[in-house]
């Protein structure tokens, strides 16, 4: 795992977006996982930016959502369908076919959740997985105890989460659904790349326990040191639990310059 520490979000958003680009120029039609969430967003606003300059065409980009609501009514603002075409689908001006994600409608949700991982695996699997953290350390909607093996499936939120999501909903906890849909971890571990963004002092606790803790399922993105090519981009805030920062900055500081993140 590669640990690197920015001075602030738009500096990880830049970062991370300068790997998407790189990772485009090898592979145009690349399959990109996404996170919803405020903290992708400054990679979001980079990779837009980069795209609208000329610098990179994403005109052959697949997206891939990796969570969703259950219950939601189709086309509602806050599902994760409605936010990844809101924040990356349509500012790329990519088509709604180049658009893949778990349909959080179903009546069988669970036959869904399935064809969801069937679809993953047919488009070739996800290249590089951009990943959110979850104060509790969740990533996607894989709450603390959740299987490290899991594959794609319905799960309940905990409270907190429901609290920390409610900003999107009014601030009205009762508007958050109770169950979602979330690519396992199981799944999440098959993408080529897993590029983790955190930010803001609120996620430290979860940061050092992801980085420096043990692989628990009580920490979902712990499952990140099982992965072999798994980056975490922090900003100092995000950074300030971590007991090994200083080797952490003497490490990326000697990389080698043809390296990308
Ligand atoms: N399912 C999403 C996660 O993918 C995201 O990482 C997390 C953190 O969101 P934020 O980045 O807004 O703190 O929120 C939700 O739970």
């Amino acid at each position: 795992m590669e640990v690197v520490i920015v001075p602030d979000a738009k500096a990880g958003g830049e970062l991370i977006a300068e790997g998407i680009a790189g990772l485009l120029r090898r592979k145009p039609d690349a399959l990109l996982g996404v996170a919803t969430g405020s903290t992708p967003l400054p990679i979001y606003d980079a990779l837009i930016s980069q795209v609208r300059s000329g610098a990179v065409d994403a005109s052959r980009a697949r997206i891939a959502q990796l969570d969703e609501y259950v219950g939601l009514p189709a086309g509602h603002p806050e599902s994760y369908r409605s936010t990844v075409l809101r924040q990356v689908v349509q500012p790329l001006g990519l088509p709604e076919s180049s658009f893949m994600g778990p349909d959080g409608s179903a009546e069988d949700v669970q036959a869904a959740c399935e064809a969801y991982d069937r679809q993953l695996a047919e488009a070739g699997g996800v290249d590089l997985q951009i990943l959110g953290i979850g104060t509790d350390g969740h990533i996607g909607f894989n709450e603390p105890y959740s299987s490290l093996a899991s594959r794609t499936r319905i799960k309940t939120l905990t409270e907190q989460t429901r609290i920390d999501n409610a900003r999107f909903f009014d601030n009205d906890i009762e508007q958050v659904p109770h169950h979602v849909i979330t690519q396992g971890i199981g799944t999440i571990l098959e993408a080529r790349h897993l590029v983790l963004l955190a930010t803001g002092e609120g996620k430290a606790e979860a940061v050092a326990q992801t980085v420096e803790g043990p692989v628990a399922a009580i920490v979902p993105a712990s499952a990140l040191q099982l992965h072999p090519h798994a980056t975490v981009v922090v900003d100092e805030a995000a950074a300030a639990k971590l007991k090994h920062a200083d080797y952490f900055r003497h490490t990326y500081a000697n990389k080698p310059a043809w390296q990308g993140i």
